[in-house]
């Protein structure tokens, strides 16, 4: 997905409040756009990116949250995302299949590259398809304890947990919008104030010279 693209979905408006974008990591087959179609009704294609996104409306304390669910279209096959799938996101649902456990040991491959695109936000790490083995949820997967993760068992498949994991992972979202200390946060919202005013000074300037200009005939 080339940079051009990502302007195109008009990355902007997640620094509207009410406005939160949420991704999705995982391998392959893992359960991921299964659960998002649980959850969302109508997700939207945008197949020239290879992207999917899921926009669904949540009321939270009274306040109509806006949320933009990216799924990635296959391209985890190569174990790696391009930086702009990233790029203002408020939090990240990380997805292995407790039936291939190549999945789970792939978690801290995709941890790596989130933390190195958004270091502060908060990621929450989720066991599918434990419909297939209800015996899984016995075992302990101790990544997320490492890395002091919330960690939750779901059956994209029969809705087990879902929607808990869904409204937590909105709410978190939310919260990190509101308090982030995310340096890049600071940068990047300072760069667009910035780019504000010199807007703003250049067309007062303009308007200044229009004034001082005869009128063109
Ligand atoms: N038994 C069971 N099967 C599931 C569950 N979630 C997904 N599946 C199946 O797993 C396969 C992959 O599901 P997807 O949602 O397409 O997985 P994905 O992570 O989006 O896969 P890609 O987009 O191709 O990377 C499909 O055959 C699903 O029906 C689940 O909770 N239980
Ligand atoms: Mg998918």
């Amino acid at each position: 997905m080339d940079a051009g693209a990502v302007s195109d979905l008009d990355l902007d408006k997640y620094d509207a409040d009410k406005q939160v974008k949420i991704i999705c990591l995982g391998d392959s087959a893992v359960g991921k756009s299964k659960f998002l179609t649980k959850c969302v009704s109508r997700p939207q294609q945008l197949s020239t990116y290879a992207l999917t996104l899921y926009k669904y409306s949540s009321t939270i304390n009274g306040q109509t949250v806006l949320v933009d669910f990216w799924d990635t279209a296959g391209q985890e096959r190569f174990r790696s995302m391009h930086p702009s799938y990233y790029h203002k996101a408020h939090a990240c649902i990380m997805v292995f299949d407790v039936q291939r456990k190549i999945t789970y040991k792939n978690l801290p491959i995709w941890y790596k590259e989130l933390r190195e695109y958004r270091p502060e936000i908060p990621c929450l790490v989720v066991a599918n398809k434990i419909d297939a083995d209800t015996k899984v949820t016995q075992k302990n997967f101790s990544f997320a304890k490492k890395q002091g993760l919330p960690f939750y068992f779901v059956s994209a498949a029969d809705g087990t947990n879902v929607v808990k994991m869904f409204k937590d992972a909105v709410q978190m979202a939310l919260s990190y919008k509101r308090n982030s200390n995310d340096f890049m946060d600071e940068v990047m919202r300072e760069l667009e104030n910035f780019d504000l005013d010199t807007k703003e000074e250049s067309s007062d300037k303009d308007e200044e010279t229009q004034e001082g200009k005869p009128d063109s005939a």
